[in-house]
C-alpha cells in the first residue's frame, strides 16, 4: 500500500463512540474466542479449559465502519484479554495469562485471509462482520507500522520511536509462519515487528536487554527501533509476582532491523547434521558472540554476588520445578531423587562459602535465537524474552551467566537427537563436540569458563532439562523422547540397574572424559566431514 493509501485510511477515524466501549463486545466475541485462542501456538494455557475473557483494555486502531477511497475498508481492533482458567489443580505461572489480540474486522474475508478467520459475532457491535486476526492480513500490518512511525498515544496504548532513527514508510508486510512463542511480521526486508502475545505487566526483557546492548554499543543484537506498549494496569494474579507490577507498562510490540538472509542455528545445525559436517568452528564463533553479549549485559545493568542464601533459593527453586514437573509428567518421576543430587550440590557450595556473580542473561538461548549473517558469516542472537512460562519478575531477575552456556549445550544435544542421524552414535558425538567448542569459544572471549563451575553447569543443564521435559509435554509431545534422554544421563546410574551406556560421554557425572578439557576442535577428525562455515570477523 502507498503512503498516502496507508495515511488516509488511518485518517479515515469517523467521529463516534468507539466500539470498544460497547458493553457487548466482549461477550459477542467470547464464544468464537474460546474457540480460537485454545488452539493458537501461543496459547500458553494448553490442557486447561478457557471458560471466558475478561477484558483488559481495548482500542480501535482502525475504525470497524471505515472506508478508504469510497470503498469498505477493514477495521483493527487491539485488545488485551484475560483467559479464565478456573479448576486447575496445579496451579501454573501462566494461570490467567492476559493475551493480546490484533483484530481485523471485515464485512467479508477475502479467501487469500481464510486460514485467519475467527469467527462472525452473532450480537454486540460486531453482529454479521468477519472478525480474524490481523496480523495475518499484510495490509492491516502495514498500517500498524505506519501507526507505529509515529510516536503518540492512542487511548492506554503508547507508541514510542527511539531517537533520531527515521522508519520507513509503507513496506509490504508478510507475516512469518515460523513455529514461535509471539507473532513476528517482516517488513520489506527491512525491519521485523515481534508482537508479544502474553502480555505481563512489566518491561520485558525482549525490548530492555537489547535497548540496553544497543545504547551500550554491542553489536550483536539487533538494536529496537520502535515499540509499543500499554498503560493498561489490569488484573494481576499471584503468578506475575507482587502487585505494584500493575502500575508498569505492558511492553507489546518490538520494531527491530531485519537481518535479510540469516540463517538461524537450528537450521544451520540439522543441516551439517545432514551432510555429517563438524559444526566445531560455528560453534565455537558462538561461543564468542554469547560471551560478548554477557560481558556488555555485565557493563550495562546491574550485577551481584550470589552467596549462600541465594543459591539455597536457586536450588529449592530448581527443586520445587522438578517436583512441578514430575507432577505434571508421570515419566520423570523414576529420576526426581537422582536429579535432586545435582540441586544439592549448589547448596553444598554455597555452604562451603563459595559465591558466584550473577547478572542479566538471555534466559532462553538456543540454536533457534542465534542468527548467522549472509555475508560475513557473523552471529547475532535474538529473542531475550526468557522461558516463555516464567514469571516476568523472575525472567527479569539476575543470574549466573553460565545458565545460558547450560541452556545452549542442550541445544547441541537436541539437534543431534532430532536431526537426520536421530540421535546415533556419529550425531552424539557431534553434539559433544559442539558442545565442547562453545564452551572454548565462550571461556575466549572472556566468558568465565564452564569447567571451571562443574556443579553449576550441572545443575542448570538439569534445571534447563526439566524444563524441556515439562515445554514437550505440554506443546510437542512427540519431542518429548529429547529431554527424558538428557534427564536419564544427568540422573546418573540408578543404582538398582547399573550404569547406563550414555553415561560415558556425560559432562557432569564424572563418568567419562570431560568434554570441557577436549582437544583442538579445529584439529581434524577423520571421521567427520571437514565443514567449513564463513569465518566469524569479529
Ligand atoms: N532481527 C531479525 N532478523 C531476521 N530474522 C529474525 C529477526 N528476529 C527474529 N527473526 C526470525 O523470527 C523468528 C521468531 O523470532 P523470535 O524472537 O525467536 O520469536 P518467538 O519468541 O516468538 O519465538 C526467529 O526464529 C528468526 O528466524
Ligand atoms: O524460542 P522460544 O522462545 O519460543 O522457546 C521455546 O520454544 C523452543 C522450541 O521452539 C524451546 O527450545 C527447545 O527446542 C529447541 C529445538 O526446537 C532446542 O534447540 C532447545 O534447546 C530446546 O530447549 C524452548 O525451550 C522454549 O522456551
Amino acid at each position: 500500500m502507498s503512503e498516502t493509501a496507508s495515511t488516509r485510511a488511518l485518517q479515515g477515524r469517523h467521529h463516534r463512540p468507539s466500539v470498544t466501549t460497547a458493553p457487548g463486545l466482549l461477550p459477542s466475541l467470547d464464544p468464537l474466542l474460546r474457540e480460537w485462542v485454545p488452539r493458537q501456538r501461543w496459547f500458553a494455557g494448553k490442557g486447561r479449559p478457557v471458560t471466558g475473557f475478561d477484558l483488559v483494555a481495548a482500542a480501535e486502531l482502525l475504525p470497524v465502519d471505515g472506508t478508504v477511497d469510497g470503498a469498505a475498508a477493514p477495521g483493527l481492533l487491539h485488545l488485551l484479554v484475560r483467559a479464565r482458567q478456573p479448576g486447575s489443580q496445579v496451579r501454573a505461572p501462566e494461570d490467567d495469562d492476559c493475551y493480546q489480540l490484533l483484530l481485523g474486522v471485515h464485512g467479508t474475508l477475502p479467501p487469500r485471509l481464510a486460514h485467519a478467520l475467527i469467527g462472525r459475532p452473532d450480537g454486540g457491535p460486531l453482529a454479521g462482520r468477519t472478525v480474524y486476526d490481523a496480523l495475518l492480513d499484510p495490509r492491516l500490518c502495514t498500517l500498524l507500522l505506519e501507526r507505529l512511525r509515529v510516536p503518540g498515544q492512542l487511548g492506554a496504548l503508547r507508541f514510542t520511536v527511539e531517537p533520531e532513527t527515521s522508519l520507513a514508510s509503507g513496506l509490504t508486510a508478510r507475516p512469518l509462519t515460523t513455529e514461535q512463542s509471539n507473532t513476528s511480521v517482516v517488513f520489506g526486508d527491512a525491519y521485523i515487528l515481534k508482537v508479544f502475545r502474553r502480555a505481563s505487566p512489566g518491561l520485558n526483557p525482549d525490548l530492555e536487554l537489547p535497548l540496553a546492548l544497543a545504547r551500550a554499543k554491542c553489536s550483536r543484537v539487533p538494536p529496537p527501533v520502535a515499540w509499543f506498549e500499554s498503560d493498561a494496569a489490569g488484573p494481576v494474579t499471584a503468578a506475575e509476582g507482587p502487585r505494584h507490577h500493575a502500575a508498569e507498562p505492558i511492553t507489546l510490540g518490538v520494531l527491530t532491523p531485519f537481518l535479510d538472509g540469516a540463517a538461524d542455528g537450528w537450521q544451520l545445525a540439522l543441516n551439517a547434521l545432514s551432510v555429517r559436517a563438524d559444526f566445531t568452528g560455528s560453534a565455537r564463533a558462538l561461543g564468542h558472540a554469547t560471551a560478548e553479549v554477557h560481558t556488555a549485559l555485565a557493563e550495562a545493568l546491574p550485577t551481584t554476588e550470589l552467596r549462600r542464601t541465594h543459591l539455597e533459593l536457586i536450588a529449592a527453586g530448581m527443586a520445587e520445578r522438578l517436583d512441578a514437573a514430575a507432577r505434571a509428567v508421570p515419566a520423570l518421576r523414576p529420576y526426581r531423587t537422582r536429579l535432586r543430587t545435582a540441586f544439592h550440590a549448589l547448596t553444598t557450595l554455597g555452604r562451603d562459602g563459595r559465591t558466584f556473580a550473577a547478572q542479566r542473561i538471555h534466559g532462553d538461548l538456543h540454536l533457534g535465537q542465534t542468527l548467522r549473517s549472509a555475508g560475513e558469516g557473523r552471529w547475532s542472537v535474538i529473542d531475550f524474552e526468557g522461558e516463555p512460562a516464567r514469571p516476568l519478575a523472575e525472567r527479569r531477575d539476575v543470574q549466573p551467566a553460565v545458565r545460558d552456556v547450560a541452556a545452549m549445550l542442550r541445544s547441541f544435544d537436541y539437534a543431534a537427537r532430532s536431526g537426520p542421524g536421530g540421535g546415533d552414535a556419529w550425531s552424539l558425538e557431534w553434539a559433544r563436540r559442539a558442545r565442547t567448542a562453545f564452551c572454548r569459544g565462550y571461556a575466549e572471549a572472556g566468558g568465565l569458563d564452564p569447567d571451571s563451575v562443574p556443579e553449576l553447569m550441572r545443575a542448570y543443564e538439569t534445571d534447563k532439562a526439566v524444563y524441556e521435559v515439562l515445554y514437550e509435554a505440554r506443546h510437542r509431545p512427540d519431542w518429548l523422547p529429547i529431554p527424558m534422554a538428557a534427564v536419564r544421563r544427568l540422573a546418573g546410574p540408578d543404582p538398582r540397574l547399573g550404569t547406563d551406556p550414555e553415561l560415558t560421554t556425560d559432562p557432569h557425572v564424572g563418568a567419562g572424559p570431560d568434554p570441557y578439557a577436549e582437544a583442538d576442535p579445529e584439529e581434524g577428525d577423520s571421521s567427520f566431514t571437514t565443514y567449513a562455515p564463513p569465518e566469524d570477523r569479529t
